[in-house]
């Protein structure tokens, strides 16, 4: 089930200067990988390249050993599932039928689902916690609650490669941990590879397996959590001062920002 991505010398961008120059990325199969970095340093570009929504100015992306632009789009679409951050909310769709939705490119001409698509949706509602809300449409939802439909709809698809841009935006703190919680439950338990853009750093490193850190159209670092998230690759990336200390029982980083402005007095 797990599928293995990688990117190499990837140059990306929108017509004008580069997004991202010459960049390389692996996502290991059966981990979660998180790609984090400034606002506009190119995560969702490289994310969408990645889900083939973008086509790369230069470089090759391989999925599963063979090159991404070779599939068919309904190959594809059994390989891969992407979340963009602000999908538009379908009117009168009810949640049952959007997650259904992520059955399509499992189902013949006809399009009616069979056991293995009910199955599908049955998991995805429960392991989103939505089956009490089945019914309702999606404008009646919480902008939490319609985030949480959506990502059923990913895993409805049944992919062994889910692309999740920025899960958690919307949610309040509970549901952040529940979406980073299920996502980490696919891959330990599923063997999905996952790839998530995420802000809160102190959450990507506690969820990922990997991250990677974009800024300045490359790459500041990859690697574990403990690795790439350093208080020299976060003044890089983001040019703040931090204070990052590593759990001794998990040994997992947390990146504490130095809040007050550096005082004229200690300046001199
Ligand atoms: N469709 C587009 N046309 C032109 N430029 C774009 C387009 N989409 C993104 N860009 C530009 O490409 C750069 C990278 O954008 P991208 O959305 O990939 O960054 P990001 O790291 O995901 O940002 P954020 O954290 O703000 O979501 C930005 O400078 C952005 O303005």
């Amino acid at each position: 089930m797990s599928v293995e991505i990688s990117a190499r010398e990837l140059t990306l961008g929108h017509g004008g200067e580069p997004v991202a120059r010459s960049i390389g990325v692996t996502l290991a199969p059966g981990a979660v990988t998180a790609l984090v970095g400034p606002n506009g340093s190119g995560k969702s570009t490289l994310l969408r390249a990645l889900a083939r929504l973008h086509t790369p100015d230069a470089g090759r992306i391989v999925l599963d050993g063979r090159d991404l632009a070779e599939y068919r789009p309904r190959e594809l679409a059994r390989k891969l599932s992407f979340l963009t951050q602000s999908p538009i909310v379908p009117a009168g769709v009810t949640v049952e039928e959007l997650v259904a939705y992520g059955r399509h490119p499992h189902q013949g001409l006809l399009g009616r689902g069979g056991d293995e698509d009910r199955e599908a949706v049955a998991w995805a509602l429960d392991a989103t916690n939505l089956r009490p809300l089945a019914e309702r449409t999606l404008d009646r939802l919480s902008g939490g609650e319609r985030q949480r439909a959506w990502i059923a709809m990913a895993l409805a698809q049944r992919t062994g490669l889910l692309l999740l841009d920025e899960p958690t935006t919307y949610l309040d703190i509970r549901y952040q941990i529940e979406v980073l919680r299920l996502v980490r439950r696919l891959a330990d338990e599923h063997g999905i590879t996952v790839a998530v853009v995420l802000h809160e750093l102190n959450q990507a490193a506690a969820f990922s397996d990997a991250m990677v850190v974009l800024a300045g159209g490359r790459i500041v670092t990859s690697g574990p959590p403990a690795e790439a998230l350093t208080e020299d690759t976060v003044r890089t990336a983001f040019q703040i001062d931090t204070t990052v200390t590593l759990d001794p029982h998990t040994g997992v980083p947390t990146c504490l920002p130095t809040w007050r402005e550096p005082s004229p007095a200690a300046a001199t």
